[in-house]
């Protein structure tokens, strides 16, 4: 069972992490079933609620996994982190930053009251839903297939190779959208939407659509640690000053209306998706050299069950205890 205080020094093979974190995965099943799948886009109430699953990627290749890490499930908001990153990549960021905000909401992510609190009713922040629908417009092409084109070959990079959208999850989102239309027409209104509104969710149902694993997620995640560089061929993926303001988004504004409290009792940059996933980012430390991913590691987890905001509730124990363990704070 998972223990308490661990001499890293003497206990960093890979083996050893390797049944440390299957302790851990069991450990935190049992804390699925005090959450609930996300039923509000139907299909995603299919998913079981008991899985757990989790990948640790390494910049030195290593790679740790275990639990429930064969499912594909969809991304869903976590795709706002690559819509956000691409559309800095191809307008550049201030650009972006001109029409969508970086201030964390407090509400919820799909929260429509906030979006008349401010003048000039610009949204809020990249992550939640208004933010991210506008980041969908300004994203070159005039249809969705264009528009995504972008963000699949920003991924395809990313993680190796050309994601799928789930087209199942894509028309229960769509047939279910009344809410996102509401915020789009409110978009409309306020003259934030810069493309075709029915293009831009189009194209935002069909990103949150893309199937990913908790492997591709640790991918991502590794090379925001790495500043937006592939470690494993040292290319660059992401420019460094978007990189670094995509991971101070993912700390404010990543994990919706509990952003705060994961900052302050995890510490880390971190995006989560109602599906269940989240993508989790641990840049290098410069403290003792004897801890786990010393150099920084990308994690990814899935586990569907949530809590009332739309986190997965194992997937962010599982986080919490792992980065008091391996003290991977970045404060
Ligand atoms: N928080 C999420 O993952 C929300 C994404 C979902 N597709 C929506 O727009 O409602």
């Amino acid at each position: 069972m998972v223990q308490g205080t661990v001499n890293w020094n003497t206990q960093l093979d890979e083996k050893w992490l390797q049944n440390y974190v299957d302790d851990w995965v069991t450990f935190y099943r049992k804390d699925t079933k005090e959450g609930e799948v996300a039923s509000y886009i139907p299909i995603l109430a299919n998913a079981n609620p008991c899985h757990l699953g989790i990948a640790i990627h390494g910049k030195n290749g290593l790679k740790i996994c275990s639990g429930d890490v064969d499912i594909s499930f969809t991304i869903q908001s976590i795709s706002k982190v690559i819509s956000f990153i691409a559309a800095c990549m191809e307008k550049g960021v201030s650009y972006v930053l001109d029409r969508v905000d970086v201030e964390p909401t407090g509400q919820a992510f799909n929260s429509i009251m906030h979006l008349e609190m401010k003048s000039p009713n610009k949204p809020f922040n990249p992550f939640v839903n208004a933010g991210a629908i506008t980041v969908t417009s300004m994203l070159k092409g005039d249809t969705p297939k264009e528009k995504l084109e972008t963000i699949l070959v920003l991924l395809e990079r990313m993680i190796g190779y050309r994601p799928i959208v789930n087209q199942e999850v894509y028309q229960s989102e769509y047939e279910t959208s009344a809410r996102n239309r509401a915020i789009g027409y409110y978009l409309v209104e306020t003259g934030f939407l810069e493309s075709d509104l029915e293009v831009t969710l189009e194209t935002y149902f069909q990103q949150c659509s893309i199937e990913a694993t908790v492997e591709d997620l640790a991918r991502i995640g590794l090379i925001l640690a790495n500043d937006g560089e592939d470690p494993n061929n040292e290319e660059e993926v992401i420019p460094r000053q978007i990189a670094r303001i995509t991971k101070a988004l993912m700390l404010t504004c990543g994990m919706y209306d509990a952003s705060g409290k994961f900052a302050t009792y995890v510490g880390i940059p971190a995006k989560s998706g109602v599906s269940g996933g989240i993508v989790a980012v641990a840049p290098p430390r410069v403290r003792s050299s004897e801890l786990p991913f010393i150099e920084g590691c990308g994690i990814g987890v899935y586990g569907p069950a949530l809590e009332n905001r739309g986190n997965s509730i194992a997937g962010m124990k599982l986080l919490k205890h792992i980065a008091s363990q391996w003290d991977l704070s970045i404060f």
